[in-house]
């Protein structure tokens, strides 16, 4: 969705306690985007962990038939029963200061 729609529902879901982060923002061709997994759903991605000084994985955009997709790529190899782990990226100091693990993951 875009970047502006994305950051009303943020500013939602942050009233209510029960509800993680489960939004990926991200730059393609210079806008902003945002994955909203928050929702139950059967894709795996929004399973997946963050951790930014050990992560296995990384996104990445990509075009298929004219519309773009956010990828998981391997940054190395990965062991079997290995804890997949990718960098959220979200660097705000407001986001930071209600899920420190994101500066110590
Ligand atoms: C996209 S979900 C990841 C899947 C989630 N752990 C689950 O079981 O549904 C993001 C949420 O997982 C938790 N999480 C992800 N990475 C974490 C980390 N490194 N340390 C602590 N909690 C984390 C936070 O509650 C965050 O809001």
């Amino acid at each position: 969705m875009e970047y502006s729609e994305a950051k009303v529902i943020e500013e939602q879901y942050s009233n209510d306690e029960e509800i993680g982060s489960y939004m990926y923002f991200f730059e393609h061709n210079n806008k902003k985007w945002c994955i909203d997994a928050t929702k139950e759903s059967p894709w795996k991605g929004r399973l997946i962990n963050h951790s930014v000084l050990r992560p296995n994985l990384k996104t990445k955009v990509v075009e298929i038939d004219g519309s773009h997709h956010l990828i998981l790529v391997a940054r190395r190899q990965i062991a079997q029963g290995e804890e997949l782990l990718y960098d959220y990226g979200d660097r705000s100091a407001e986001t930071i200061a209600k899920n420190p693990w994101l500066v110590n993951t």
